[in-house]
């Protein structure tokens, strides 16, 4: 079995393939979210594990438009992980280390430690990087410049660098949602040795045109049939300004009555609704980073 991820070797998606399948598979990179949604839908891989939302900094609008614009996908599982960001540099940068002049990273990563760069580099320059191990690895490659790198654990020891400030992410709860995405609906997940803590369905619902009050239908559907919705989200349509489509995730998978029942509810009042997963979540605990190489 072949599962695609976020690369290169070492980012915390790579952290939630090892995790989640361990050893026993053949694990792709790719450089970026929609080369791997696009290797899934092409049948060059089995699975593809991509980022959805982090505690601190909310969605990861790229994967998310990505599956719902160019190439519709079913969630089949999902990881969520602990989020630990380091600062590292070149080693030979490591006496050097408060006078970098650039921080690379993921621009998530970079958003999680806001207020330690304000703080200790006012003014730096930011770039953004495919992902934090792509800028560890840019990091190992360049000693001549003073440029350091946010990025995890096994991305310092994998390309060498020296972590010189630990845990840099702002706030303490920080965590990252991945999906597992599959060409069909009932593409069966691979068991994990993790354990699954929650049943998920996720829908994506489009409203009635200039219709008052839709929201506030769509929400009673689920309401009086005692559907726990864990999010609720607005993304543009990118058809034209006030055109949203809604991403709702409800904490069961879909069963005989109440679901199907709420989604001919929603039908009936004008809406689109699609189904995009229904799913076990499972969790990775503090710490496994160390455990998973
Ligand atoms: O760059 C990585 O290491 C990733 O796996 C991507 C990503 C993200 O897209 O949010 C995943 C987890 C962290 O929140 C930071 C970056």
């Amino acid at each position: 079995m072949k599962v695609g991820f976020l690369g290169p070797k070492a980012t915390f998606t790579h952290l939630a393939v090892q995790s989640y399948f361990g050893d026993d598979i053949e694990q792709v990179a790719y450089s970026t979210i929609p080369q791997c949604i696009d290797a899934v839908a092409g049948g060059e891989i089995d699975f593809a594990v991509v980022p959805t939302e982090n505690a601190l900094e909310g969605s990861v609008n790229l994967t998310i438009d990505y599956l719902i614009h160019e190439q519709p996908l079913y969630i089949v599982g999902e990881i969520v992980s602990p989020i630990e960001q380091h600062f590292m540099v070149h080693p030979a940068n490591r006496e050097k280390w408060e006078q970098v002049n650039r921080v690379y990273s993921h621009s998530h990563a970079i958003a999680q430690c806001h207020k330690f760069l304000h703080k200790t580099f006012k003014g730096i320059t930011y770039d953004y990087a495919t992902s934090t191990g792509a800028a560890a690895y840019y990091v190992s490659q360049h000693s001549e410049e003073l440029v350091a790198a946010i990025a995890n654990k096994l991305a310092a020891e994998e390309y060498g660098l020296e972590i010189v400030k630990a845990n840099i992410h702002d706030y303490h709860y920080n965590h990252t949602r991945f999906a597992i995405v599959h060409p069909s609906l009932d593409g069966e997940c691979p068991s994990s040795k993790l354990v699954s803590e929650k049943e998920k369905t996720t829908l994506m619902v489009t409203l009635p045109s200039d219709q008052s009050g839709a929201l506030h239908q769509v929400l009673s559907a689920f309401t009086w049939r005692k559907l726990n919705l864990s999010k609720i989200e607005s993304r543009p349509m990118k058809t034209g300004l006030g055109n949203y489509f809604f991403i709702i995730d409800i904490d069961m998978k879909v069963d005989e009555i109440l679901i199907p029942g709420a989604i001919s509810e929603l039908e009936a009042l004008g809406c689109g609704v699609k189904l995009l997963g229904t799913y076990n979540a499972y969790m990775i605990k503090q710490g496994a980073e160390k455990e998973a190489k």
